[in-house]
C-alpha cells in the first residue's frame, strides 16, 4: 500500500521533521543524497560521466550533496548550477562550499550529449510557476537527445500535487521521491515524465494526528 502526498503535504512534514522532532536540514539534504547515490550504485545506470544539474533550493542542495559523494567514491561527475548561484538558499551554499573543498569538478555550460546520465536536481517540491523560458528551451533540448535522467524527488517542470507540466518537464528514466510519492507523478502528464517512481526512506517523521489528503492506494 503506497501513501501519496501533495507538495503542501510533504513540505509540512518536512518542517515537522525538523522543527519539531529536531533533525536538521543538513542530515535531511544528506540521508537524500545517501539514498539517491544507493539507486545508482545499484548497477542499472551508467556512471561513466555524470552531470549534476542543480537549482537554487533545497532540491539542488540534495544535488550538489549526491555530487559531493559520486566524487569521493571517483566517479567522473561534474556540477552545473542552473540559475545564478548567488542567488541560491543558505542550504545550497554551504553544500556548494564543501563540494568546492572536496574538490568537486563544476561546469559552466556542459554538452549533454557527453554525459552518461543527468542528475536533475533543479527544481522538487518547492516549484510554483511555469519554469523561466530560458531553462525551457534547456529542458526541451535535453529531452530532444534522449539523454538518461534520473530525476531527484520530482521531474523538474512537474507539478508535484496536480501533475501538470509547469512550462516543460525533463523527462526522466527514473523519478526517486524521498520521503513519500508525490501525487503529481501519478497522474499524466506528470507520469509520463516521471519514469520509473522509487520512494527512498531519509527518516521523515509523520504526526500521530497527521490527516493524509489521498487515502492509501
Ligand atoms: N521532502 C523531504 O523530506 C526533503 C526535501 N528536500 C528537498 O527539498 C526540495 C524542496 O526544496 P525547496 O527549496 O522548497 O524548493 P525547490 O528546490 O524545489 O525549488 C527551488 C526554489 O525555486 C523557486 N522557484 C519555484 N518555482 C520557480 C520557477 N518556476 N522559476 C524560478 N524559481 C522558482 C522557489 O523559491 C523554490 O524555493 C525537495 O523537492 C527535496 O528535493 C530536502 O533537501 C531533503 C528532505
Ligand atoms: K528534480
Amino acid at each position: 500500500m503506497t501513501q501519496l502526498v501533495t507538495t503542501e503535504e510533504m513540505q509540512e512534514l518536512d518542517q515537522y521533521t525538523m522543527a519539531t522532532i529536531g533533525l536538521s536540514e543538513e542530515v535531511l539534504i544528506e540521508r537524500a543524497a545517501l539514498a539517491a547515490l544507493d539507486v545508482l550504485g545499484a548497477g542499472a545506470y551508467d556512471l561513466s560521466n555524470v552531470l549534476v544539474l542543480v537549482g537554487l533550493g533545497n532540491n539542488g542542495a540534495d544535488g550538489i550533496a549526491l555530487a559531493r559523494l559520486l566524487h569521493q567514491l571517483h566517479i567522473p561527475v561534474s556540477l552545473q548550477f542552473v540559475g545564478n548561484a548567488n542567488k541560491a538558499k543558505p542550504a545550497v551554499k554551504h553544500q556548494l562550499q564543501i563540494a568546492e573543498a572536496c574538490g568537486v569538478p563544476r561546469s559552466e555550460k556542459s554538452d549533454f550529449k557527453q554525459a552518461s546520465l543527468i542528475i536533475d536536481a533543479i527544481f522538487g517540491t518547492g516549484l510554483n510557476k511555469d519554469l523561466p523560458e530560458g531553462l525551457q528551451k534547456m529542458v526541451k533540448a535535453a529531452n530532444h537527445i534522449e539523454s538518461t535522467v534520473v530525476a531527484l524527488d520530482l521531474p523538474t517542470g512537474v507539478n508535484g500535487t496536480t501533475g501538470q507540466i509547469m512550462g516543460a518537464a525533463l523527462k526522466a528514466k527514473t523519478t526517486i521521491s524521498f520521503g513519500f510519492t508525490k501525487v503529481g507523478v501519478t497522474k499524466n502528464p506528470g507520469k509520463k515524465s516521471a519514469g520509473q517512481v522509487l520512494v527512498k526512506e531519509i527518516g521523515i517523521v509523520v504526526p500521530d494526528d497527521f490527516q493524509f489528503s489521498i487515502n492509501k492506494q
